[in-house]
């Protein structure tokens, strides 16, 4: 039985909670934290796991083998990098860290460590619809790819929400998505603004991102935050020969009153439920075996947050912004994680 300690009992906190006392096998959390003792407290008592003062404490007690950090984006880098120095594997939600050089220390410390220890959420990876998408794109059936157009639409964000999260907190996704569905580099950034939502006070919202990739595929991203219907997450590729496109997601189908309809998920939670499923299962297998994370790396969440930080750049200045990766450690290899 692994045994599990999550940093952050907030909202995705409490659901990788769920899923790891409730759905997923070999998993036990044994541990938990959040700088509000109130609620750390009621989840404690509730599944009956230790509660700590700090995250430092609870990755220094002998009772956790693995750590899941789940605490907002600024506080990732002090708890994976408290992670590697005691040697314990860390999960941590994305962003890996809210600047590319805070990324970088963690890639120096997990290098000096000598071996992988660290796995970023980029749950997109583990979802049906993306990895039914990659293998046609795989198959060469549509011929080579071209484009490939997305939207990222959530129903409202929280008010703590700013409107450089649409590229830190949102399209991230998309910018990790990417790079793994072609096996390729985000090579420039441009944002484009289009005419103001009424229904997002002072945000710019929505966006439209455009991402270059070293073969020259160009990617559309539209993220709109406070789209009001629902969570709405889509994909198609644009090949030389055909198009593929993230199929519909819904068990049912819905006719009536003169209307034809899907059901549309309220948020994340729902639409890749089944992928943070597989995500948590292939990471704790992968531990249980003995061996190491195999999912996301923390490569992946620098390479990341270098886009991101290109990102705003570009929505700040207008500009068409390159984005310049360092060399890529040996320890990360050239392998596609998932
Ligand atoms: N993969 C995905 O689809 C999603 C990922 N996320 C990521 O998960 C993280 C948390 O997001 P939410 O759960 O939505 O936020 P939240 O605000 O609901 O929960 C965060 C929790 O962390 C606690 N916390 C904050 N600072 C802390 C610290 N220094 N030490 C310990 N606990 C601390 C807060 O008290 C709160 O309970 C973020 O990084 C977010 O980007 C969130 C939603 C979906
Ligand atoms: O990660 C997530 C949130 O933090 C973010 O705020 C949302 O925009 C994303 O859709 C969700 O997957």
């Amino acid at each position: 039985m692994l045994q599990v300690g999550v940093i952050g009992t907030g909202m995705i906190g409490q659901d990788h909670i769920r899923r790891m006392t409730s759905v997923l096998a070999g998993v036990r959390v044994t541990a938990v934290a959040d700088v509000d003792p109130a609620v750390a407290f009621r989840t404690g008592e509730r599944i009956g796991a230790t509660v700590f003062a700090t995250g430092e404490e609870l990755i220094a007690s002998s009772g956790v083998d693995a750590v899941v950090v789940c605490s907002w984006g600024p506080t990732h880098e002090q708890y994976v990098l408290a992670a590697i120095a005691a040697g314990k594997p860390v999960f941590c939600e994305k962003p890996l860290a809210t600047t590319q050089e805070a990324c970088l220390r963690i890639l120096e410390a997990e290098a000096a460590h000598g071996s992988r220890l660290v796995q970023v959420g980029y749950m997109r990876r583990y979802d049906a619809s993306y990895r039914a998408l990659k293998s046609v794109l795989g198959t060469g059936q549509i011929g080579a790819p071209l484009m490939m157009h997305c939207a990222h639409r959530n129903a409202s964000v929280p008010g703590f929400y700013e409107k450089e999260m649409a590229i830190t907190d949102t399209a991230v996704h998309e910018i990790d998505m990417v790079r793994w569905m072609f096996d390729d580099e985000i090579t420039a950034v441009r944002v484009l603004t289009p005419r103001r939502s009424s229904l997002g006070g002072d945000l710019q919202d929505p966006l439209m991102l455009l991402f270059e990739l070293s073969s020259g595929v160009l990617v559309d991203v539209e993220t709109s935050v406070n789209i009001r219907y629902g969570y709405d997450i889509r994909g198609e590729i644009v090949g030389e020969e055909g198009t593929a496109a993230l199929g519909s997601l819904s068990p049912v189908h819905v006719r009536r009153a003169g209307l034809s309809a899907d059901p549309v998920p309220a948020d994340w939670r729902e639409r890749f439920l089944a992928a943070y499923d597989v995500e948590f299962q292939e990471w704790i297998d992968a531990l249980r075996s003995g061996g190491r994370p195999v999912g996301p790396s923390a490569w992946d969440g620098y390479a990341a947050a270098v886009v991101s930080d290109a990102g705003v750049l570009a929505l700040r200045s207008g500009e068409r912004v390159p984005v310049v990766l360092a060399e890529r450690p040996k320890l990360y290899g050239m392998e596609v994680a998932a």
